[in-house]
């Protein structure tokens, strides 16, 4: 069975889709995040404040290809920005594994994280409207690392369950 990664935008539902896959399938889910805050005995928000986003990619990358090259089965949630950095968007092409981009839209983020920033240090300390450009901008710029997937699934208007049938089709 291959490893089952699931990526896109903050807020596309990476963490969530990935929990609830897992319950459905039985295959263990990691996030990537969580293993590197176990690793750095720190939050995403420390890494951060305390050593940089320059670190934070170097720990991300490294933790990345430690869970590709492990033996287990398991869906693994990627961080939003993990494609775009140490040119890990080459790695979600590899055979061994099925990659899938959960696309949303602008609205859809915006909607989901202005109520759902503080752990995210990218945008904890932005007004609405400026996050707002700040997103779009940001998608833009990242679509073309997120468009390295192998599948895309679309997760507007969607609940967490048709989401996950969605992605369920796709490993069937
Ligand atoms: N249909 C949905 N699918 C996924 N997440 C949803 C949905 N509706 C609301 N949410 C909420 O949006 C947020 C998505 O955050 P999260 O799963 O942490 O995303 P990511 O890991 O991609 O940043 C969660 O707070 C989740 O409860
Ligand atoms: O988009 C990004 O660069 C980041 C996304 C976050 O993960 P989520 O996408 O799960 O919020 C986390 O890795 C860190 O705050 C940086
Ligand atoms: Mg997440």
């Amino acid at each position: 069975m291959k490893k089952i990664v699931l990526l896109g935008y903050m807020g596309c539902g990476k963490s969530t889709i990935a929990q609830n896959l897992s319950k459905i399938t039985n295959i263990p889910f990691l996030d990537l995040d969580t293993c590197i805050e176990k690793r750095a005995n720190l939050s995403i928000n420390e890494i951060f404040s305390k050593h940089g986003e320059v670190y934070f990619r170097k720990l991300e990358h490294e933790m990345f290809v430690e869970l590709l090259n492990s033996s287990e089965n398991n869906i693994i949630g990627l961080g939003g920005g993990t494609p775009c950095y140490a040119n890990n968007h080459l790695l979600l092409q590899n055979d061994d594994i099925v990659s899938i981009y959960l696309k949303a839209s602008i609205e859809t983020l915006y909607n989901r994280l202005a109520q759902n920033k503080s752990k995210r240090p990218l945008i904890a300390n932005m007004e609405e409207d400026e996050m707002k450009e700040f997103i779009a901008k940001h998608l833009f710029d990242r679509s073309f690392y997120y468009n390295h997937a192998q599948h895309k699934v679309s997760v507007d208007g969607k609940s967490v369950e048709e989401t996950v049938e969605d992605i369920l089709e796709i490993l069937a």
